[in-house]
């Protein structure tokens, strides 16, 4: 934490802006630690500074220096820049004591921490991007966070708080974690316009972090969460442990349980913006990006049926975000909830004068006004689990649709999640956005054979970027064909890639 502190100064004097530190493990346990690193525009650190933070956290201690003044001639850094790095940090135990971490190594070199206490990992992403814009983007603070976001859902919500079979009211896993801290001021700003009934509050609670509730708790085990009322047919919600994924989802009246992931959201996002755009009358190109973990029943669905191009990156919100710049208005979510909508100056600009040109119909100005409102809704700089809950009740609300009118749109194929530990991750590299494997020679004719065996069969492998793990996806017709599929493949992948520990059980 401390050499982070060092890098986020280096880091910022190179760029000339503020820079941002959030102390978190995400969705992670509460017993784990980890740190994100915020760019100037409020989006993730410049992948080619990883090598870097990777170098200086691994150094022994009498290396540290010379590291660093390695860094500062290979950027020609000017270290006489004064420069404020922008601290926050999760609601983990472990995170008061990180953050004194971070603030010596900022002061080490000079720099000015600001502390921002306990905040969402977006809400730092908001206040970096406000610095670094002289509050063009919002005014960098909490309530200037909160009154850009709800006065712009209020603005578009109106005075139909229900329509159709959209009923206003919302059951919200906090998933024991900031997330449950910070939507008490969205409750009290919201009124009556959203009822939102929050669960797993650890500050009333006695919950844990992460711990069989959450965001990442409900996709990856595709289950209700605990600690939320069983409500059939009622709609649901799940952040992370720092608020930057969100999963809808719902049990019917059979008990059966219902998930609405991050593709669902994206397909519902960029189906509404179509259309505003296409009522509006602008030419404004928009695209949808996806990972290849993206269900296979929502690719065929935003292509053949919404007739939005889509475009498939490398797992990790940082190769979304930097695709989705390519269009003026790019919509990108990961499956597991962590997405947003960002919009090109182009796009802002058309949408600012066609809201207040008179030569168009009120219903093309009216679109375009509703845009610009969407615009100020939306967290562009990252993935924030509030913000993109808002925008969702705000489509629901304007089409007037219940929970299962959204999830009729298309049927998820089954899928499944594996992990495989394997001796050494790096044997395993893979090509075209992680969906073929290169090495180990032959896995890739292997899972080709497998695959084959199943109706809609999809299957690929690839290292974790955040594990010590390799992941097996398998999507097909049925579950039981699912199961079996990716247990074939984590079989093929412990065989060919060095597995350790119990190989995997295939289901008969
Ligand atoms: C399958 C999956 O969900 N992978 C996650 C996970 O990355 P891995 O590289 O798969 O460990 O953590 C990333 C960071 O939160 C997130 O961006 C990504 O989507
Ligand atoms: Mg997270």
């Amino acid at each position: 934490m401390y050499r982070m502190g060092l890098l986020a100064v280096l880091r910022s004097r190179y760029k000339q802006g503020v820079i941002g530190i959030m102390i978190t493990a995400s969705h992670n346990p509460e017993c784990d630690n980890g740190v994100k690193l915020i760019d100037p525009h409020g989006e993730m650190m410049e992948q080619s500074w990883e090598e870097l933070a990777t170098r200086v956290a691994n150094v022994q201690d009498d290396e540290l220096e010379g590291t660093i003044k390695e860094i500062v001639q290979q950027y020609n850094i000017d270290m006489s820049v004064r420069v404020n790095i922008l601290i926050g940090k999760d609601t983990r135990p472990s995170s008061p004591s990180l953050a004194k971490s971070v603030i010596d190594g900022v002061l080490a070199l000079s720099g000015k921490p600001i502390d921002f206490g306990i905040v969402t990992t977006p809400q730092m992403h908001y206040f970096v991007k406000c610095r670094n814009t002289q509050n063009a983007y919002g005014i960098g603070t909490e309530e200037g966070y909160y009154t850009k976001l709800v006065s712009a859902f209020k603005k578009l919500r109106g005075d139909n708080f229900n329509n159709k079979n959209y009923v206003n009211k919302v059951l919200y896993d906090g998933a024991n974690g900031v997330g449950a801290k910070k939507i008490k001021y969205f409750m009290k700003r919201l009124g009556d316009c959203l009822e939102i009934e929050l669960y797993n509050d650890a500050g009333i609670g006695t919950g844990k972090l992460n711990y069989l509730c959450g965001a990442d708790h409900v996709k990856s085990q595709q289950l209700f969460p605990t600690g939320v009322p069983n409500i059939p047919n009622q709609r649901c919600v799940s952040v992370d442990g720092d608020a930057d994924r969100v999963v809808y989802y719902y049990n019917d009246e059979n008990n059966k349980f219902h998930l609405l992931d991050g593709d669902r959201i994206a397909t519902l996002v960029a189906e509404y913006l179509k259309e505003l755009v296409s009522t509006c009358g602008i030419d404004l190109n928009l695209g949808l990006i996806q990972t290849a973990y993206a269900n296979g029943a929502s690719t065929d669905y935003i292509t053949k049926t919404l007739k939005v191009p889509v475009a498939c990156v490398s797992t990790g919100v940082k190769h979304l975000h930097h695709k989705a710049l390519e269009y003026d208005i790019g919509v990108y979510f990961e499956a597991n909830g962590h997405g947003t909508v960002i919009f090109s100056k182009n796009a802002k600009d058309k949408l600012n004068e066609a809201a207040k040109n008179n030569k168009l119909s009120e219903e093309q100005q009216e679109a375009a006004a509703k845009l610009l409102a969407l615009i100020d809704v939306i967290n562009e700089t990252v993935g924030d689990a509030i913000s993109d809950m808002l925008l969702v009740e705000t489509i629901l609300n304007a089409k007037g649709w219940n929970i299962q009118q959204w999830e009729q749109t298309y049927t998820d194929l089954p899928n499944k999640l594996l992990k495989v530990t394997v001796q050494d991750r790096s044997v395993l590299t893979t090509k075209d956005a992680e969906r073929v494997c290169v090495t180990p020679e032959g896995l890739q004719e292997e899972i080709d054979s497998l695959v084959e065996k199943y109706s809609k069969g999809r299957s690929f492998v690839r290292p974790s970027g955040t594990e010590d793990i390799v992941r097996i996806y398998a999507e097909a017709e049925t579950r039981e064909e699912c199961e079996k599929l990716a247990a074939e493949v984590a079989q093929k992948v412990y065989d060919l890639a060095g597995g350790i520990g119990a190989p995997p059980i295939i289901p008969q």
